[in-house]
């Protein structure tokens, strides 16, 4: 399958990644940093500022800490001036030993603080920049196609990316911990490469296996991670259904909950051992890498205490030397390893930036025509056929019709036989794989995505029940409207939702749903009459009803079709109904079959013709009898 935009390949389980490959996924690093610089100049340019300052500090350090051995070296030689203190005192000769303790007292307590404060301000950039990315994320998926939501793949790129949204804040810290730290690398190692050159070449052997070990862990965890993304959605998935209000009652009465718990003990389990297994050789070959560099770091120890015996290194020296070692051979450690952390980060990073880079196809034309108001001649399938991304059949295929302005038309047959696909069409959530749409003669792919939905007010029969008030439930069907409390209330009229909200305690401003404390649930039948108001927020010339009205009784769904059509006259509309005591109030009925039209024409003309509406409808009809 290759036809989805932004479709990469998926990795092959079997197949780690190459070096090039890993070194690719390094350019993510140049887009995350214009990201946090974008989320905050002021904040990222204190972060780096701070660490700069702080990088100098160890071998600042470390040298005052040779000048103090020293002195205190050439103190003990010195003929001493009295038995007491005051005696060392008042002769001045340790004047020179304690301005150098207070450099070092004052070296030590700057770094604390400017450590603190690097700490603060990257926990602050950090949060900034995790909303950012939300932001971002959210901006971006509301731009993309329906399709994108509709395939397991692209949720999969979803989710992961919705992950590093939140996951990335530590790589913020631990990047510029990595520059900070390699300005101090190169200071340090200036002071050792003047005392012993040949030292410095000593220290990769101390970590160049470890950083092998790391990358490769670091990598395979990546993969792991990324091979599971599936599994680790059904696990979530489990966990959801497993502990949810919506699905609370049918788990109680199938009795599901040792079912889900077995489930999600079999998926967790798989990937447990996986987890473990891998965590297990990481810390063997940790073990072994860090003994070979702890042997290094004393063969060079051993060899600076025999230069100082020798009296070539004074004591001093031995103290800056030894500690600039250790403190070089921690850092490379910590760099390279940072690097690799980094590196496998950045694969990560990859998730975040690929799903960037997925572009919507239903876009609009440069330059739109303007939607017809009114419409004056109709909408016209000619020839349509289409076929939903990642499947063999045609979910409907050469379907040629024309809904008249001003007419109402209903739309039946049988589950799946393309009904809503119709109404996905008509309102561009997708675009026809064959033939096309107009509207009044004009392809519907010339008008500007945004106004072909302004002109519609489509109800889908999945209609979301937001945990919102009454009055933003209604408001949403025309967000720029939401404050419009004469609006709202004409909608929830039309749609008979008034009677409802009019029952509510809080009236409009009651919170409806049961997620949040103060919500209350509507029935069914309650809270699609609240999603219909919706679609009459809109001045629209269609309506279209995908059997919004399944949960309504038969009265109140005959009282809520007769206002509608009411409402509707002169107004175009289609609806799609099981309930024939609904369809044949429509002005013409299309018969579906496999995505083909079967029979068309009024409820009478139908009846007279003797074929499958008919036959349905008896069908109905003797279930009442
Ligand atoms: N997102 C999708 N991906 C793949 N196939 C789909 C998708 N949505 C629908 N289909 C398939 O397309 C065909 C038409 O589906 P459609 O939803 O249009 O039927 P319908 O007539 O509205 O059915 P119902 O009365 O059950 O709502 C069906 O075979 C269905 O399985």
């Amino acid at each position: 399958m290759t036809d989805l935009p932004g479709r990469r390949p998926p990795p092959t389980p079997d197949k780690a990644p190459t070096f090039r490959e890993r070194l690719e996924n390094l350019r993510h690093l140049g887009r995350l940093v214009a990201q946090i610089w974008r989320t905050s100049r002021s904040m990222t340019s204190a972060s780096i500022g701070l660490r700069l300052i702080a990088s100098l500090q160890p071998v600042a350090v470390l040298y005052a800490a040779k000048l103090i051995v020293d002195e205190v070296v050439r103190l003990t030689g010195v003929q001493p001036p009295g038995p007491g203190f005051l005696d060392w005192w008042q002769s001045g000769e340790l004047n020179h030993v304690f301005l150098l303790l207070a450099l070092e007292f004052a070296l030590v307590l700057a770094n604390d603080l400017i450590a603190r404060a690097t700490g603060l301000v990257d926990s602050i950039l950090s949060e900034l920049h995790s909303n950012q990315v939300s932001v971002e994320l959210m901006a971006h998926a509301a731009r993309l196609d329906l399709m994108h939501f509709e395939s397991a793949e692209y949720q999969d790129r979803l989710e992961r990316a919705r992950r590093q949204a939140a996951g990335r804040n530590a790589l913020l810290s631990q990047m510029f911990g990595q520059a900070q730290d390699m300005i101090t690398v190169v200071t340090l190692a200036g002071g050792l490469f003047f005392y012993a050159p040949w030292l410095v070449l000593l220290l990769p052997l101390s970590f160049v296996p470890a950083i092998w070990g790391e990358t490769r862990f670091n990598t395979l965890a990546y993969f792991m991670s990324r091979w599971r993304t599936p599994e680790r959605r059904e696990l979530e998935y489990i966990r959801y259904i497993g502990a949810s209000a919506e699905t609370a009652k049918e788990l109680k009465l199938f009795g599901l909950g040792d079912f889900l718990i077995a489930r999600f003990k079999q998926l967790a389990q798989t990937i447990y051992v996986e987890n473990r297994s891998l965590s297990t050789q990481r810390a063997v070959w940790g073990a072994l890498f860090s003994s070979i560099s702890s042997l290094t770091y004393y063969g060079a120890y051993a060899f600076i205490v025999w230069r100082t015996v020798t009296g070539d290194f004074s004591i001093g020296d031995l103290a800056f030397l030894s500690g600039s070692f250790l403190r070089l051979n921690g850092l490379f450690q910590k760099i390279l390893l940072g690097f690799t952390a980094i590196a496998g980060q950045s694969m990560y990073l990859d998730d975040l930036f690929s799903f960037f880079e997925i572009e919507p196809t239903i876009l609009s034309p440069v330059s739109p025509k303007p939607f017809p108001q009114p419409i004056r001649r109709g909408i016209s399938f000619e020839n349509v056929g289409f076929r939903y991304p990642d499947t063999e059949g045609w979910a409907i295929r050469h379907l040629s019709f024309t809904l008249m302005a001003g007419e109402t038309l209903a739309l039946v047959g049988e589950n799946g036989a393309g009904k809503t696909t119709i109404v996905k069409l008509l309102t561009r959530l997708y675009d026809p794989g064959e033939g096309r749409i107009t509207v009044d003669g004009i392809d519907l792919k010339d008008f500007a995505v945004g106004d072909i939905h302004a002109h519609i007010g489509v109800i889908f029969q999945d209609f979301i029940r937001y945990s919102l008030s009454a009055r933003e439930n209604i408001g949403v069907g025309r967000i720029e409207d939401q404050d419009d409390m004469a609006r709202i209330g004409d909608a929830a009229e039309r749609s008979l939702a008034d009677a409802v909200i009019a029952k509510l305690p809080e009236g409009y401003d009651q919170q409806l749903g049961r997620l949040f404390k103060k919500g209350r649930d509507l029935s069914g039948g309650e809270w699609q009459k609240v999603a219909i108001a919706r679609a009459y927020m809109r001045d629209a010339d269609l309506i279209i009803l995908d059997e919004p009205t399944a949960a309504l009784d038969a009265k109140a769904e005959s009282e809520v079709f007769s206002r509608f059509k009411s409402l509707a006259s002169g107004k175009t509309a289609v609806i799609i109904s099981h309930r024939f005591s609904t369809v044949r109030m429509a002005d013409r009925i299309l018969v579906l079959e496999n995505g083909a039209i079967l029979e068309s024409g009024s409820h009478e003309e139908l009846l007279g013709l003797r074929g499958r509406y008919a036959e349905l409808f008896e069908l109905q009809a003797a279930g009442y009898r």
